[in-house]
């Protein structure tokens, strides 16, 4: 019965449903079922995913690998979360959707009558919620969790005795500020990009610097220096993570495993020049905390060019390189590039954004690898695996076609033990990411993700047979129509060049525009097909090595060009004027507009009709830094808000924007979801306070409950529990976190997101501009002494409100109670509960705010003052020593009848 599975089925939980899953022998039938695919698989050359959108009907057939090779499998495989997990998740999600009917249909037709604004307020605020929680709770509905095989990958495209065949990849690292972000963090990145195991000519490391600041520059030229020591002694050693920072942050056992005691000494040699380069790179730091008064001058005596930040040519700087430096044993060295954008007043600069865009093009004109990754500065490469991780999903002869970037989870260091602030984000990277990897994929999260080059070009995602007149992404009608045609020119024009630029590799000289034009002239088969130089011109500017190098869909540099000239390109793409009358930044690169440069980026190739992939190693890809204090974790927060309203407020808000086109309704959701929560912060803050209202006034925003209405309000409360619980299982996030995170969301919507949205309104109706506040990475880990530090800012006030009338809201509730009777504690218990489920939430934010205090902590003196209060209160209330009527009035002093 189980050969009668059909040998393409690549999911063994669909087809035991059929064949008595969930019978005894369901397990041994599994296992025999499970061998006999595998075996089959050898042979099966057009695997179909499950996807269905995944198989471009490419030929797998690589003549050089035997019909039975390992290397001829698919490079990774989906896991879906196991249906008994996934299904009672859904069923509880089902069953709240119907509660949530029955709630709101008891909540709107019992209003509250001598309460009828709180109650329409309460209404109005359980709607938005409900609203916003189904745009939550969608995209969670198909999570899927992902493998890879690096054997295979090697298998397939490291063949013995041959070069290798896998493809190159650009790593780009972005730093602004040297003085909020450590030259020693960038350079621990850097260090780890440059180790990384992978083939060395396969590598550039480009470091991006905003700031222009010859700090930066200066330890990188030490870390490159360091780099020819550390990186084989990482590749000898096999070491983890490649960041010696971090490397050595860790104990090896030396007894424990029978360490070879060469290791023991080369490492410890290490350790030692280790601390040398600390010792170079903070001497360096120490030096630039004061600016000479007639600016930086370079070890050659000539003034560093970026001495006005503001005001300053591009500069371009290759450290180490292909016929360059070799490292102590010998070997080539990954290329490593220092690039600062010109920057000159009068023009706008994009932030992060615009670096990045700097980077593809110089990155396009030096190595134009078919692959990107970005980094933060502070996030190096955790797994010195991760590229390869990243290429089992790109270059999947199958799936790959169609990924426009591979996402990594961000994972950090340094971190409180309890993560008070909810700096890891585990709910997001573990729940949502997975959920929508099902649908279209991860949004991208600004680092740890690898692009493919040509999805970054603003070009659709390759369709199998697509239908047409279907294919293009912007919203009117006829200007699919138009756009579809460019397209198709463009596509087409591609392929020609390439084929010509393979066939007079020598003979082709692009430097200049003429020559690119004689380039194109000279094709005069098919000459009216191709795209104008000029269309090409108009989107990527006027630099034709540039131009020519995306037409290089494989990547790699047209043979002939010389170093130098190729700088000298490199320096004309990142002036600050290029990008003028491009589509840089509007279809192109990364896209402008937004303080999260990273949501929108993403959200424009998924409207492309590409996919990402979200991709979680076992031992974390990346990892970097978070803001663990109160103040720096809230202005994060409050960046990460303004970009999502700015993009809410503009054309590219996922509301109306990218009908017709590649999105997906679930993943559309997400991005709808991820744009408008800062809305969510009024809703918020007024359910926040109305339990103090409550309290205070003696009303409260449910009339008289029936038993049929505390049924349905403990229902819901009981499916609110019950999805959190399934959803913590299959993601596998602790309760902790859970909580952690739902805390958090209070603070931070009570605080920055409100503050988002006024920003947000501004930049809109008053045009005040938005900036990019860098959080600072912590240089020497001191203890979380940073948890502690309490700096002012005016997010605090709102927060601090809350909890404050909360707080009074109570007292005054609890001695009301008192001075009435017993029969009025019925009716209390429900303000109180709502009121300390507000406090609750808000308690990090009480911790933060109170600091931290030796002897006696702050926050013990409140809560004693508070508890103490509410006994002082019960116990003239049951004194019996005293008359009731007298002492009332004179403790609580209020009118209460
Ligand atoms: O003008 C600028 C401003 C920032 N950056 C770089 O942007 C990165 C992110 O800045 P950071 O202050 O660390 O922001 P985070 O909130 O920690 O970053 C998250 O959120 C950002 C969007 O707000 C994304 O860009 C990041 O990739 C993502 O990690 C850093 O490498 C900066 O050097 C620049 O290159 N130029
Ligand atoms: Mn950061």
């Amino acid at each position: 019965m189980i050969m009668a599975v059909p040998p393409r089925s690549m999911d063994p939980k669909k087809d035991l449903a059929v064949y008595g899953y969930g019978t005894v022998a369901w397990k041994e039938k599994m296992e025999e079922w499970k061998k006999k695919q595998n075996e089959k698989l050898q042979v099966v050359k057009h695997q179909v995913y499950k996807d269905g959108c995944i198989n471009d009907g490419d030929d797998l057939d690589d003549p050089e690998l035997p019909k039975m090779d390992e290397g001829r499998q698919p490079l990774s495989r989906k896991l879906p979360i196991s249906s008994s997990k996934i299904n009672p998740y859904r069923l509880i999600i089902l069953l709240r959707v119907v509660i949530l009917g029955l709630f709101f249909h008891y909540r709107i037709r019992h209003p509250v009558n001598d309460a009828y604004g709180l109650w329409l307020t309460s209404i109005i605020c359980e709607i938005w919620f409900a609203v916003s929680w189904i745009f939550d709770q969608f995209p969670k509905w198909f999570p899927v969790e992902r493998e890879t095989y690096l054997d295979r990958l090697s298998l397939r495209y490291e063949k013995e005795g041959k070069p290798s065949e896998l493809a190159a990849v650009d790593i780009f690292v972005s730093t602004v500020d040297p003085l909020k972000e450590p030259p020693l963090i960038t350079a621990n990145t850097v260090l780890s990009i440059l180790a990384v195991d992978y083939p060395v000519d396969k590598v550039a490391c480009y470091v991006s610097d905003d700031g222009a600041a010859m700090l930066t520059f200066e330890a990188l030229s030490e870390t490159s220096e360091f780099a020819r020591k550390w990186v084989p002694f990482c590749k000898k050693f096999n070491l983890e993570p490649r960041a010696p920072e971090w490397y050595f942050a860790q104990n090896v056992d030396y007894l424990r495993n029978k360490v070879d005691p060469m290791f023991v000494r080369e490492r410890r040699a290490m350790k030692r020049e280790y601390e040398e380069f600390k010792v170079r790179i903070n001497g360096l730091v120490a030096m630039a905390q004061k600016v000479p008064e007639e600016g930086w001058t370079m070890q050659d005596g000539t003034p560093w060019p970026g001495n006005n930040v503001r005001d300053h040519p591009g500069m371009i700087q290759v450290f180490l390189g292909h016929n360059g430096v070799h490292d102590v044993e010998g070997n080539e060295l990954p290329r490593l590039v220092y690039v600062s954008r010109e920057k000159r007043p009068g023009f706008e600069h994009h932030k992060k954004a615009g670096a990045m865009n700097a980077l593809v093009r110089v990155s396009a004109v030096i190595s134009n690898a078919p692959y990107l990754l970005n980094v933060d500065c502070d996030h190096y490469i955790n797994n010195s695996k991760a590229l390869r991780e990243a290429m089992c999903f790109m270059m999947d002869p199958q799936a790959g076609k169609k990924i426009c970037y591979v996402q990594f989870p961000q994972r950090f260091d340094g971190i409180d033990r309890h993560d008070r602030y909810s700096n890891r984000n585990v709910v997001f990277f573990d729940i949502n990411m997975k959920g929508l990897d099902g649908i279209q994929g991860p949004i991208y999260v600004g680092t740890g993700c690898v692009f493919r080059r040509q999805a970054l070009y603003g070009y659709d995602a390759p369709k199998k047979t697509k239908p047409p007149g279907k294919t293009c992404n912007c919203w009117p009608k006829w200007c699919c129509c138009c756009f579809r045609s460019r397209k198709k020119n463009s596509k087409g024009k591609s392929k020609d060049i390439r084929k010509t630029m393979k066939g007079r590799e020598t003979s082709l000289q692009i430097y200049t525009l003429e020559n690119i034009d004689e380039g194109i002239e000279g094709i005069d088969s098919e000459k009216s097909s191709l795209m104008p130089q000029i269309k090409f011109e108009k989107k990527f500017g006027q630099s034709s090595v540039f131009i020519a190098s995306t037409l290089l869909e494989d990547g790699g540099v047209p043979p002939g060009t010389t170093s130098a000239s190729l700088l000298k390109e490199a320096i004309h793409v990142i002036s600050c004027g290029y990008e003028d009358k491009t589509e840089w930044g509007k279809e192109v690169g990364w896209i402008y507009g937004s303080v999260t440069e990273d949501i929108l980026t993403g959200f424009k190739m998924h409207c492309h009709g590409w996919r990402s992939v979200y991709c979680i190693p076992k031992r974390p890809a990346f990892k970097g830094s978070a803001p663990i204090n109160l103040s720096d974790r809230l202005h994060q927060v409050l960046r990460w808000a303004l970009g999502s309203v700015e993009i809410f407020l503009s054309r590219h808000c996922p509301i109306w924007y990218g009908y017709g086109c590649g999105l997906k309704p679930l993943e559309r959701f997400s991005y709808i979801n991820s744009v408008v929560y800062p809305l969510t912060s009024l809703p918020l803050i007024a359910y926040c306070t109305l339990p103090a209202v409550c309290l205070l006034t003696g009303k409260f925003i449910v009339p008289e409950i029936s038993n049929y209405a505390s049924i349905v309000f403990m229902a819901l409360f009981i499916s609110i529990a019950a999805t959190g619980i399934l959803e913590m299982q299959w993601g596998g996030v602790g309760i902790d976190d859970w909580w952690r995170n739902e805390q958090f969301w209070v603070i931070g919507g009570a605080s920055a997101h409100l503050f988002a949205l006024f920003q947000g309104l501004l930049k809109v109706l008053a045009g005040v501009n938005t900036n990019f506040t860098v959080t600072s990475k912590a240089g020497d880990d001191g203890e979380f002494s940073d948890l502690y530090l309490f700096k002012w800012t005016s997010l605090l006030i709102p927060p601090m409100t809350l909890l404050i009338i909360n707080i009074i809201g109570i007292l005054v509730g609890v001695s009301n109670a008192i001075n009435n009777g017993y029969e009025s504690w019925g009716p209390l218990f429900g303000k109180l509960f709502f009121s300390l489920w507000v406090i609750v939430h808000l308690y990090p934010f009480l911790k933060g705010f109170m600091g931290k205090q030796d002897r006696l902590p702050t926050i013990i003196v409140v809560w004693s003052i508070l508890l103490a209060s509410i006994f002082s209160l019960l116990w003239v209330r049951i004194n019996p020593f005293l008359s009731k009527d007298g002492i009332v009035l004179e403790v609580c002093g209020l009118d209460c009848d």
